[in-house]
């Protein structure tokens, strides 16, 4: 490592060679009001790595249907979910932030941790140039969704490497694409289902519900589904399932396109019409609790399920800045500190 003190005198060059940590998520609006979740989707549903049809012909439909209706719509449903810390992701990420921090020092680390998202605030241009401002010239990118997707984690890839093309001294990077088998993750995600279980009872049926995409980006070779799968896979060996005890879903449908399934609303339903009457739900592709779990699942589901026939509808939140969530996060990063 340079031990500068100040500004080098010949050159004014910041002192170097610090290691940082960047944790990455995918953003959300800075207010529940209709113009900023305008701007917020127009950023992410511009990204091709999000909406993958030919661009001329989406770019019509995203500004001449999508950007006039959604955003109002969209903008009433953060409203509800809405908390004095602002959209839960982002006080969830900066709680998540402030402890992998302090886990990093009470470890002896002496890194700093940082926080961007991949649309809106803070962004990751402006969190990169904090970085080297710092004297940041190894990251370790921390992308926050554990199971690599082309649309999530690539597209961050994307942002990192667009900064960093304008940049003289390129740093040292480390990449943590996925993480849906780190025994730390399995057994954290294991041990929520756990603890709701000894509370609650076990539910008829454990539905693992994770965000969905087009079945198309399947078939041109995105791992996401069997990422998913291996998830589901080893949290339910872990606790001792078998098959009948939970059913793997994708939720957060968008467009005319197929996207992968079973559906969680569809399946949900004919959960319920079935006389299964008691299910518990848990979003394991979430790292923190958002609009997607928050609303779709704990609100439209929930309304589905009961008008179904449903009689116990529990949500298991997501890891969010719980303590073994943080130190799966530690144990992730550390190889590279
Ligand atoms: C349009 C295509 C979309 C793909 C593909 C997609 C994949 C994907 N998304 C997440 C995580 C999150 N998505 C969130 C919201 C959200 N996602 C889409 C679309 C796609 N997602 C939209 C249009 C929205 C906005 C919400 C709305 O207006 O209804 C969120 C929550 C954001 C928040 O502010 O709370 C997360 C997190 C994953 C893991 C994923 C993987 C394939
Ligand atoms: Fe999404
Ligand atoms: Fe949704």
């Amino acid at each position: 490592m340079y031990k500068f003190s100040g500004l080098d005198k010949k050159t004014g060059h910041q002192p170097r060679g610090k290691k940082g940590v960047l944790l990455m998520n995918l953003g959300t609006p800075d207010e529940a009001t209709t113009p900023s979740v305008r701007r917020y989707l127009a950023e992410f549903l511009s990204d091709p790595r999000v909406v993958e049809i030919p661009r001329l012909v989406w770019l019509v439909i995203l500004h001449g249907i999508i950007l006039r209706v959604r955003p109002a719509k969209s903008a009433a449903l953060y409203k509800e979910i809405w908390t004095d810390g602002g959209s839960p992701l982002m006080d969830i990420s900066k709680k998540q932030q402030a402890k992998l921090q302090q886990q990093l020092s009470d470890d002896g680390i002496n890194s700093n941790v940082y926080l961007a998202m991949r649309y809106g605030n803070p962004s990751t241009a402006s969190t990169l140039q904090a970085m080297h401002k710092d004297g940041v010239d190894d990251i370790t990118v921390l992308p926050l969704y554990p199971q690599y997707a082309a649309p999530t984690t690539g597209t961050v890839f994307d942002a990192i490497a667009r900064e960093l093309m304008k940049w003289r001294f390129v740093p040292s990077l480390h990449f943590i694409n996925t993480y849906h088998d780190n025994d730390d993750y399995i057994t954290a995600l294991a041990e929520s289902i756990e603890k709701d279980f000894a509370v609650n009872g076990k539910p008829k049926k454990l539905v693992m519900s994770f965000h969905g995409m087009p079945e198309r980006n399947l078939q041109l070779g995105d791992p996401y589904y069997c990422f998913c799968a291996k998830t589901t896979r080893l949290v339910t060996e872990k606790l001792g399932l078998s098959n009948d005890d939970y059913v793997m879903t994708f939720q957060s449908r968008f467009g005319k396109a197929k996207w992968l399934g079973p559906y969680t609303d569809a399946t949900i339903e004919s959960l319920a019409k079935d006389g299964i009457d008691d299910i518990a739900v848990i979003c394991p592709a979430f790292s923190a609790d958002c609009l997607e779990t928050l609303e779709e699942i704990q609100g439209e589901n929930r309304e589905v399920f009961e008008e179904a026939g449903g009689k116990s509808f529990r949500y298991i939140a997501a890891l969010n800045d719980d303590d073994a969530h943080i130190k799966m996060m530690a144990g992730l990063v550390k190889p590279y500190l």
